[in-house]
């Protein structure tokens, strides 16, 4: 599913009005009924009850005025606080405001924060809220009136129906402008706006989306960069599994890392390379740590490196590492590294000799922010799996600065370091170094516990071990992650998951992913 921006959702709009012919007014019709369908869909009867809107002065407001009208039409009783002096308004909300009146919607003009204030005490009395006050208009920080708005719609504890976008939200990066209302349903017109998505805290609640008679064809001529990873997508990007196939047909992933007190990290990394089918696994780390490699790893084989004075990894392990490179087809470089120099000169070492796809997260990444120079790699070769504050890194910025966008941050990655970038986080964004991104929208709060990136960067690894593409691999990898954290909730609710465990749901999301996609496979039959 494409997600559009709010300039290419505009040009679609005008499209559709000045090159095909279908007046706004049709759209923002076709809007309205869609939205009011949301509500009655969710509420059930509206009979009786009563419904206040809350309307900016562009077509955002109008279609609020429309959903009104329509609700009134069903027994609502409804009120339309209109935040802006009747004659501001453009020519198809205006019509709106005039039919909303003819059809007993009461209109009431709070122009300024003073009349706003004298109605303060009446917002409280409604059953339902509907947010009209701003849409893919929204170019500047809430402030003022409509940010008293949409604070009094927070405030409520009614539910609240966002029309197109729930005010103050970016359509483009999902991040508040000042301050953005919380819906409890979002009724998004046309296509689905990026921001939608995008928003890891939220505000959207359920998102539905609303078809409002633009033809497909308009979107198709839309330059799409951004897409909502798919189910059916991930499912036909999985590496084949024969039957008849053996061990060695699934690749060998060689994962190195660990360093004192971080051993976990490259074990959690090899299981969950394992988990992704590759076909063996080996862990390098310092050889003061293999006994513990041995000890916790039963399918995977272990390899000790040279370690530095301090049981780092030392950048002497470079030979070793790439002899057994010789005979494997992926690298998982980076979990449990640690910050010795000694480890950093290697990880930059490994980047710069390694023919083989990699995967590179961590502390790895951190060496890779501080080098001089980014390694040259092979297109399609490398995945970066930075968190937010590895990102900042990356790109010499404050995480703060990737969190307000995270789709440009991601896309700024993979440009920078020619590679495919997972920003890691809630609503995961993979950008690849032309420019083309996809949002991931599976996964749990559980994921938001140590030791699930090491999973995830192993996932990627057994993926590329298995002839997975950077891109494939990152895509997959990221679905699959989200999606066995949202079946490992199913049994532990929202805390308390272990990474280890995490991988051992992996098996079962790549199989609830492929017997969905056999069912949908029957379907097109
Ligand atoms: N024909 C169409 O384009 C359709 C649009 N639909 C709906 O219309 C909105 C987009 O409407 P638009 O008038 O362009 O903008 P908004 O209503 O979102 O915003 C109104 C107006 O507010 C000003 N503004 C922007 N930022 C701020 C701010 N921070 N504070 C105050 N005012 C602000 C700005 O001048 C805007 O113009 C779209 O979302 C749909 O809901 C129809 O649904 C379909 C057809
Ligand atoms: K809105």
């Amino acid at each position: 599913m494409i997600l559009v921006s709010a300039k290419q959702m505009r040009l679609a709009d005008e499209r559709t009005i000045n090159e095909i012919g279908l007046p706004g007014i049709v759209l923002m019709e076709n809007a309205a009924r869609g939205a009011a369908k949301v509500i009655v869909e969710a509420v059930g009867e509206v009979e009786g009850l009563a419904v206040a809107a809350f309307c900016g002065r562009g077509n955002n407001g109008g279609d609020g005025l429309a959903v009104l009208r329509m609700l009134a039409q069903k027994g609502a009783v409804c009120t339309a606080f209109l935040l802006a002096k009747a004659e501001q308004l453009g020519p198809d909300a205006a019509i709106n405001l005039r039919v909303a009146e003819a059809c007993g919607v009461e209109v009431i003009e709070l122009p300024d924060e003073d009349a706003f204030d004298l109605y303060a005490g009446e917002m409280a009395a409604y059953d339902i809220y509907v947010d009209a006050i701003l849409g893919t208009g929204l170019s500047a920080p809430v402030e003022g009136l409509y940010l008293r708005a949409i604070e009094a719609l927070n405030e409520s504890d009614a539910p609240i129906l966002a029309i197109d976008m729930p005010s103050g939200l970016s359509a483009d990066t999902g991040r508040p402008l000042g301050q953005a209302v919380r819906a409890d349903w979002t009724a998004t017109f046309g296509a689905v706006k990026r921001g939608l998505l995008l928003d890891f805290e939220n505000h959207a609640g359920e998102l539905s989306l609303v078809d409002i008679s633009i033809p497909p064809h308009v979107f198709d001529e839309l330059d799409i960069d951004c897409l909502l990873l798919e189910p059916q997508t991930v499912a036909a990007l999985l590496p084949p599994r024969d039957a008849s196939a053996h061990k060695g047909d699934f690749g060998h992933l060689l994962v190195v890392g660990g360093a004192p007190g971080y051993s976990g990290a490259p074990c959690l990394a090899a299981m969950g390379g394992l988990r992704a089918g590759a076909g063996l696994v080996t862990v390098a780390l310092p050889a003061g740590l293999n006994i513990v490699a041995e000890t916790k790893l039963t399918a995977c084989m272990s390899h000790p490196l040279p370690q530095t004075a301090t049981g780092a990894l030392d950048v002497a392990a470079l030979e070793d590492a790439r002899q057994l490179m010789a005979s494997r087809q992926a690298l998982a470089l980076g979990p449990g590294l640690g910050r010795a120099a000694e480890s950093a000169q290697l990880a930059i070492a490994l980047m710069n000799v390694i023919e083989a796809p990699l995967v590179i997260d961590a502390d790895a990444l951190n060496a890779l922010a501080e080098s001089p120079e980014p390694p040259v790699w092979a297109a399609e070769q490398v995945v970066l799996c930075p968190h937010p504050g590895e990102a900042g890194r990356l790109l010499g910025c404050q995480t703060a600065e990737i969190q307000a966008d995270r789709l440009d941050a991601a896309r700024r990655i993979a440009a920078k370091y020619n590679a495919v970038c997972l920003l890691k986080g809630a609503r995961s964004v993979i950008a690849a170094p032309d420019g083309l991104a996809w949002v991931n929208d599976t996964g749990s709060p559980l994921l938001a516990s140590g030791g699930s990136g090491d999973v995830l960067t192993g996932l990627i690894g057994g993926l590329l071990a298995q002839g997975s593409s950077a891109l494939e691999a990152a895509l997959c990898g990221a679905f699959i992650h989200g999606l066995a954290a949202q079946l490992a909730a199913e049994e532990f609710g929202l805390r308390g998951l272990a990474a280890e465990e995490l991988a051992d749901y992996l098996p079962t999301a790549f199989a609830t992913l492929e017997a969905g996609h056999d069912h949908d496979h029957h379907d097109e039959d």
